[in-house]
Parts: C-alpha cells; structure tokens; sequence
C-alpha cells in the first residue's frame, strides 16, 4: 500500500491550476452512454474514480482513451446494460449509469454501489425517481433490474435533495415522453454541469442550480465536445492548507462563485481572501481565529466534502469551534487521527468541539476516506516534524497526484510504494 510521507511546518507558496470536478466529470461520463458516437470530454481528471467509469464504459462495449486531461469515448460499440459487480462495487458513482443505460437500452443490471464508509448511503431516492418514470424494478440481494420500454415524464418530489438522485433522474428523463419536474432537487454546481452538458447533446433541461427542474423529454441526443468545470472541492482544500500552513498560494481555473461558503468561513477565521475572476489568492500570516459555528449542509451552503479540511484549520485556531455534519452519519472518523497529532477534539453525536491548539505534531495516521485523507495532508503539511499518511487510495479517488500538486507549492511530501517482489 502507498504511503505519503510529509516534513511539516514549511508555509505553501506559489500558484497552481486547479484541476477538473471530479464530481462533474463523473455524471458526465455516466450521461455520455445516452447519446450514439464519439464525444470529447475535457478537463476529465486523472483519478482512480475516473479510470474505474472508463473501465465500465469500455466493459459495457465503448472504446474509451483518456489522453492528458481529455476523455475521447466511443458509446455506439455498447453492446450490453448489464455492469458487472466487481466494478460497480469500486465506488459510488457506479449508480449514475443506472439512469442512463435505462433510458438507452430499456433495461439494466447494477449491484448496490461501493464506495467510502462515511454513512450508510442508500440509492431509495434514486429508485424512487426511475419507479416515477415508469420503471420496473426488481432487487435481488445486491442486484438491480430495471426495465421500461418507454420511460414516461412525471413529477418527482425529493424527499431530500439528494445530488446522485438528482442527477440519475434527469439522466433517465431526457429520453422519457414528456415533461419531468423535479422538486426539492440538489442545486450544487455539478448538477448545472450536467445540465449544461445534456443540453449540449439537445436535451431539453431547465432550473438546475434552482430547486426546480424541468426536463421536456426528447427522442434522441447528439454526441458533443464539453469541458467540465473546475473541482470547488480541490480548489476549497488547496485554501485551506494554504491558510493551516500560513502561506500564500493563487489558485487558476477556480469558480469563486462555486465556493462562497467556504470563503465565508475562512474570511471569518482571519484568513485574507482576494477573488479577480476566476483566481482565488489566499493568505493567513498569522494564527486563525475559532469561528463559532460551521455546520454542512446542501448546496449552497458548507460542503461535507470540506468539513475534515476546515476541521484541521479550526484545530490549530485561536478559541473554540463548532463543526457540525449534517450530511454523512459516519464522517467524523479523522477526529480520532487528529488527536494523535496533538488536537484537541470531542466528539458528541454529529457535532465536533475543537479546541484551538498552537501546534499540531507529526505522526502515522491513516486515510479512513477521501477528504478525511485530505484533511490529514493538510495536518500534516501544518504540524511540526513527520508525518506519515496511510490509506492513500481513498486520497487517489479525488486528488490528481496531490504530492505532485502540494510539491509544486514547496511542500515537502512524497510518496512511498512498496517495492514488487520479484
Ligand atoms: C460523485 C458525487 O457527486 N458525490 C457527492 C454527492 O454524493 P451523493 O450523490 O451520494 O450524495 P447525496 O446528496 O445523494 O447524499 C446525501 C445524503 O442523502 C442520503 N441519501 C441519498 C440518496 C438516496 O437515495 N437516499 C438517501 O438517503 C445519503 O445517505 C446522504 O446521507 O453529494 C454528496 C453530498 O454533497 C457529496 O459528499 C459527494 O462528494
Ligand atoms: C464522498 C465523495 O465522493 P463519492 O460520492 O464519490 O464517494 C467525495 O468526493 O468527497
């Protein structure tokens, strides 16, 4: 297993190019299979998660080649709607072709998908939403059968506003007959991606980035070029390691829109935030202050995909801070490796209490997920002397070589794989 390896205490500096939305690029990838030809998707990040869509389109029957940071994807070789389980259970987004593959072909196969253990994650809403379209759909243990000849448009109440659920819904309507609309709909920035995107191919969508969406139902898609929007995800835990290491670090390709919640919250920890188009420059030369209260919630407001990074920052902030999550009932798992570093965190039901300490001390701790590895980068890049991360392949589904990344910024960070034997 990978390891990274980080010397501590050296401020960032310099400036960087964010990468494409991992989160984005993954529906988008999933919607592709709607339309017959070659489509050229840009700014597809290089990421564990990608390579697993692109090894299921190709197993599906598509000719897929991920050049730099471009996806050229051939869907009119697709030959089966059934995905296997092995590769449906490498991550959550597996889902997202659920939509897609039923509206192409009439019918699917998918398993449960897999994923990070942040919370139970179950797929009711989204089975809830193709049932509204007249899908049948039958569960066998881990199987999902899924049939309708012709999907029909229907109005779809969210019971939560769930982005995969969302997204998986408006996929499968665009070929429906009709009209959908769907209420209480996720309004997260990838979600008018994906909305951009169909309507590129000539779909028929309107209200994403509102909590109203309506999809008139056309007969067929054309297959386009499309350039996904830059990861607010990356960008957001870019800042924050650049605050939590008191540097000072420009960010290119951002969407400040897309992160005001987190600007917010770190304008109000005494971090000085310049935003000029799409740049973002980020300083902090002294201690961050507490902030009182952050709590996740939906789009637009605090990400859950930032709250472990802004947990570090609060951590090593003057005063005492409230983070609480709302979203995932299991992402608070890197509240146990921080406190080997030296934090001084408890724990009380979905809520956080942090204590602002002076310093954070190296150590070896392990990535329990994704942003939860993120946050103890940034830690580590903050605390004095070494610190070892274990569990990097959770770190590999959303960062494009985040030591390469963190190392152009100075930091002093690299990688360790053990050595094959021969
Ligand atoms: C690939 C991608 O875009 N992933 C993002 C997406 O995940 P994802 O689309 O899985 O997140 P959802 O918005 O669907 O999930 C939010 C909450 O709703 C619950 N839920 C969801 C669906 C469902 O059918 N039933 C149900 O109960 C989930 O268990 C969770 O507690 O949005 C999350 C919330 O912003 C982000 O953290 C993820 O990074
Ligand atoms: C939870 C995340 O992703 P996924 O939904 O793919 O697990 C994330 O990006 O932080």
């Amino acid at each position: 297993m990978d390891k990274l390896v980080i010397e501590g205490g050296k401020p960032l500096s310099g400036s960087i190019v964010i990468q494409g939305a991992k989160n984005a690029a993954l529906p988008i990838l999933a919607a592709c299979m709607l339309a017959e030809g070659t489509l050229t998707i840009e700014h597809v990040p290089r990421l564990r998660d990608i390579e697993v869509m692109l090894n299921i389109l190709r197993e599906l029957g598509c000719r897929a080649e991920h050049v730099g940071d471009t996806v050229i994807l051939n869907t009119e070789t697709a030959h089966t709607s059934h995905v296997p389980e092995s590769l449906m259970g490498q991550m959550r987004s597996s889902i997202f072709l659920m939509g897609p593959l039923l509206a192409r072909f009439g019918e699917t196969q998918v398993y449960q998908p897999g994923g990070c253990a942040i919370g139970e994650r179950k797929i009711d809403l989204h089975l809830e939403g193709l049932k509204a379209l007249g899908a049948e759909i039958e569960e066998i243990g881990n199987r999902i059968i899924c049939r309708a000849d012709q999907l029909q448009g229907a109005d779809i109440h969210l019971a939560f506003p769930s982005v995969g659920a969302t997204e998986n819904i408006m996929m499968a309507a665009v070929l429906a007959e009709g009209r959908t609309t769907i209420s209480n709909a996720a309004r997260e920035p990838e979600i008018q991606d994906l909305q951009k995107f169909l309507n590129a191919m000539g779909a028929k969508i309107m209200g994403a980035g509102t909590d109203t969406i309506t999809i008139e139902g056309v007969q067929s898609l054309t297959p386009c070029t499309y350039q996904v929007i830059p990861d607010r995800i990356v960008a957001g835990t870019i800042m924050v390691a650049a605050a939590a290491t008191r540097g000072q670090v420009t960010l290119l390709n951002t969407n400040p829109a897309h992160l005001s919640s987190l600007i917010h919250v770190l304008r109000r920890a005494g971090v000085q935030i310049a935003v000029d188009g799409d740049i973002i420059k980020v300083g902090c030369p002294g201690r961050p202050r507490a902030v009182e209260r952050v709590v996740t919630a939906p789009y637009p407001a605090f990400p859950t995909d930032l709250q472990s990074q802004v947990m570090v920052l609060l951590a090593l902030a003057d005063g005492v801070s409230i983070l609480k999550e709302t979203i995932f009932e299991g992402r608070l798992k890197h509240v146990d490796e921080l406190t080997r570093m030296g934090a001084d965190i408890r724990v009380d039901m979905n809520a956080a209490f942090i204590r602002g300490v002076p310093r954070l001390y190296g150590a070896t701790v392990e990535a329990t997920d994704l942003r939860a590895g993120a946050a103890l980068v940034i830690a580590g890049l903050a605390a004095q002397g070494k610190t070892i991360v274990e569990q990097i392949h959770h770190i590999d589904r959303g960062y494009d070589c985040i030591e390469t990344m963190l190392g152009r910024l100075g930091a002093r960070i690299s990688r360790y794989s053990p050595v094959p034997k021969s």
